[in-house]
C-alpha cells in the first residue's frame, strides 16, 4: 500500500441481498489523503454503495455477498465496527431524513460525539465549530421538524463534521439545494479539503464539483471506467460513459476554445489569450 493511502479497494464485487446481479463489479481503487474525490455515474450505477463500502455499512449493515476487501486506514472493514469506522469515515447520507434523530439541531450536532465519550466542555466546542462552518449558527436551537430540506442537509453535514473525521464521505449532497446553496456546500467542502479532510463525494452537478475535485471517477454498471483528471474525461468522451458535460466545457468546444477550462472565469481567461 502506498504511503497516504486511507482507502484501499481490492478486487471488491457486492450483490444485495435478494439482487441478482452485482451493485458493484470486480472495483480496485486506492484513495490517498488529501484527495478531492468526485465520484459521478448514471442513476443506479453503484455510486451509494461504494460510498457504503467505505465505512462499514456494507457489509455490517446491508446484507449481500461480498468478494474481495476493503481497507480503511490499513484496517480490513469486515474486522472493524462501524463505530470503530466511524473515527475516521464520516458519511453523509443522500437522505438528510434517513439521518436526523433528534428534536433539535444542537442536539442533533452533538449526537455523534456523545457517543465518542467526550467531555461537555469538548463537546460545545465542536459543535460551534462544526455549525460555524457550515455558517448555520442561526439554526442552533431550531427544532430539526422546521427545517426545510435544504437546512436539514446543512444539518446532516454538520453532524458528520463536528466529529472531525480524516475522511469525509457525501451521497449527492447538494440534493435539497439550489445552485446558490450548493455552490456554498463545495466551498465548504474545499476549505475543509485545504484543511487537511479527503473528501469524497457522490454528484450529478460536475458543473459545481469538478473544478474544485483532483480526481473524478466515473462508475457504470458498477465498475470503475474512469480514473483521473476531471478535464480529461469531460473534454474527451464524457457520453459514452453516461456523464453530461458541465455548461462550461460545451461553450469551450463549440467555439474551439483551448486550456479545458471548467469554471466561466477559466473560460474567460482561455478565451481571452
Ligand atoms: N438496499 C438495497 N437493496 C437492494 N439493491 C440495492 C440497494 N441499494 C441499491 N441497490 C441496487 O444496487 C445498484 C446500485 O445502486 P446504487 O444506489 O449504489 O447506485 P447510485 O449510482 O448511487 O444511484 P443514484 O444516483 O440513483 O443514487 C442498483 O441496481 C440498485 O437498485
Amino acid at each position: 500500500m502506498h504511503v497516504g493511502t486511507l482507502i484501499k479497494f481490492e478486487g471488491v464485487s457486492f450483490r444485495y441481498e435478494g439482487s441478482e446481479s452485482y451493485a458493484i463489479r470486480d472495483v480496485n481503487l486506492e484513495i490517498r489523503r488529501g484527495d478531492f474525490l468526485l465520484i459521478a455515474g448514471m442513476s443506479g450505477s453503484g455510486k451509494s454503495t461504494l460510498l457504503r463500502m467505505m465505512n462499514g455499512l456494507i457489509p455490517h449493515f446491508y446484507r449481500g455477498e461480498m468478494a474481495g476487501r476493503v481497507l480503511v486506514d490499513g484496517v480490513d472493514t469486515r474486522e472493524a465496527s462501524v463505530a470503530q469506522l466511524a473515527r475516521k469515515v464520516g458519511l453523509v447520507f443522500q437522505n438528510p431524513d434517513n439521518q436526523i434523530v433528534t428534536l433539535r439541531v444542537d442536539r442533533e450536532v452533538a449526537f455523534g460525539l456523545e457517543n465518542l465519550g467526550m467531555s461537555r466542555e469538548e463537546m460545545v466546542k465542536r459543535v460551534n465549530y462544526a455549525l460555524s462552518k457550515l455558517k448555520i449558527e442561526h439554526l442552533e436551537r431550531r427544532s430539526t421538524y422546521e427545517l426545510s430540506g435544504g437546512e436539514k442537509q446543512l444539518v446532516a453535514i454538520a453532524s458528520i463534521v463536528a466529529m472531525k473525521p480524516d475522511i469525509l464521505v457525501l451521497d449527492e449532497p447538494t440534493s435539497e439545494l439550489d445552485p446558490f446553496g450548493a455552490a456554498r456546500i463545495v466551498r465548504i467542502l474545499k476549505e475543509l479539503n485545504r484543511e487537511g479532510i479527503t473528501i469524497i463525494v457522490a454528484e450529478h452537478r460536475l458543473d459545481l464539483f469538478a473544478p474544485s475535485s483532483n480526481r473524478l471517477l466515473v462508475v457504470h454498471e458498477g465498475r470503475i471506467k474512469f480514473d483521473g483528471d476531471p478535464r480529461e474525461i469531460l473534454y474527451d468522451d464524457p457520453h459514452s460513459l453516461g456523464v453530461k458535460p458541465p455548461g462550461v466545457v460545451k461553450f469551450a468546444k463549440n467555439y474551439g476554445v483551448k486550456g479545458r477550462p471548467l469554471t466561466v472565469g477559466e473560460l474567460i481567461r482561455a478565451a481571452a489569450r
